[in-house]
C-alpha cells in the first residue's frame, strides 16, 4: 500500500481548474520530486495534497484513509506537513516560539521532539530565542522545516526549498533534506532546480500544463533525452 495516492485528481483555485487527471504515488520512506516548467501546476499539485484548493475530480488517499477534501488542520493531524515556499515563518515570534507553533494541535510541547529539532538544526537552538525576522533566509528555511518536524510527520511537503538562497546554500539545504528523508520521513518536493531534485530523489514525476507527463526515478528522468530537451534545458 502506498503511502500517498492522488488518483485522477482534478483541482484548482476557485472555479479555475488547475490540474488535470493527475496522478501520483508516495510509499513510504519515499523521496519523490515534481517538476516541470513555470506554471505547470507543481505548488498547486502539493496544496492540493494538503487541502488547500479547490477539489474538483479524483481521490487523495493517505495511509489508507481517503483524506480528499479535508481542511489542512485535519490533514495535518494525519501525519502530513506542509513547508510553503514564502512567508514561512513568524517573522515576530522567536524561534522556540515558532517551533512551538509548529506543534499547536497537541496540549503540550512535545520535547523530544523539539529537541530532535535542535539536534538537526543546531543554530536553532543557538537562536532560539532571537526572533525568527532577524534570521537569514536559508536560517528561515531551516526553521520552517524544523517546524513542520514538530509533529514528527510521517510525510513531508517542500514547496521550492531551495528558493531564494545563496548558491553555497544550496548544496547544504539539499543535504539537509537527505538526511530528514534518511532518518525515514517520506518527503515529497516542488524544485525550480530541477537537475538536482531529480539527482537526489528516488521518483520524479514531471507536469506540464496540469497534466502528468513522464514519471520515472530520478536518475532515469535526469538522463532521458526528451526529458532533457523539453523541460531541462538539454
Ligand atoms: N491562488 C491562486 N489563484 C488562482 N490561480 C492560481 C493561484 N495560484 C496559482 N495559480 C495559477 O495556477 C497555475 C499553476 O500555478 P502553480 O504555482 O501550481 O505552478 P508551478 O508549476 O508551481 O509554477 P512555478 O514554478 O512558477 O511556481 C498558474 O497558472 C497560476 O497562475
Amino acid at each position: 500500500m502506498s503511502l500517498l495516492a492522488v488518483e485522477g485528481l482534478d483541482a484548482g483555485y476557485g472555479d479555475l481548474q488547475i490540474l488535470t487527471d493527475v496522478d501520483m504515488v508516495v510509499d513510504d520512506g519515499e523521496y519523490v520530486t515534481i517538476v516541470g516548467p513555470n506554471g505547470a501546476g507543481k505548488s498547486t499539485l502539493m496544496k492540493s495534497v494538503f487541502g488547500l484548493t479547490s477539489h474538483m475530480g479524483g481521490t487523495v488517499t493517505f495511509e489508507g484513509s481517503d483524506i480528499t477534501g479535508l481542511a489542512p488542520e485535519q490533514i495535518i493531524h494525519e501525519g502530513i506537513s506542509y513547508v510553503p515556499q514564502n512567508d514561512n515563518v513568524f517573522a515576530s515570534l522567536t524561534v522556540r516560539e515558532n517551533l512551538e507553533m509548529g506543534a499547536y494541535i497537541l496540549d503540550e510541547v512535545p520535547e523530544d521532539a523539539l529537541e530532535a529539532v535542535f539536534d538537526r538544526f543546531p543554530i536553532l537552538r543557538e537562536r532560539q530565542d532571537q526572533k525568527a525576522g532577524t534570521m537569514s533566509g536559508g536560517q528561515r528555511q531551516m526553521l520552517a522545516m524544523g517546524r513542520a518536524l514538530m509533529l514528527e510527520p510521517s510525510l513531508l511537503l517542500l514547496d521550492e526549498p531551495s528558493a531564494g538562497l545563496a548558491p553555497d546554500l544550496v548544496a547544504d539545504m539539499f543535504d539537509r533534506i537527505d538526511a530528514i528523508n534518511d532518518d525515514g520521513t517520506a518527503i515529497l518536493m516542488v524544485e525550480q532546480n530541477a537537475k538536482e531534485a531529480l539527482r537526489r530523489c528516488d521518483r520524479g514525476y514531471v507536469l506540464a500544463n496540469g497534466e502528468n507527463r513522464y514519471v520515472d526515478q530520478g536518475e532515469v528522468l535526469l538522463h532521458d533525452e526528451q526529458v532533457r530537451q523539453d523541460f531541462l534545458g538539454g
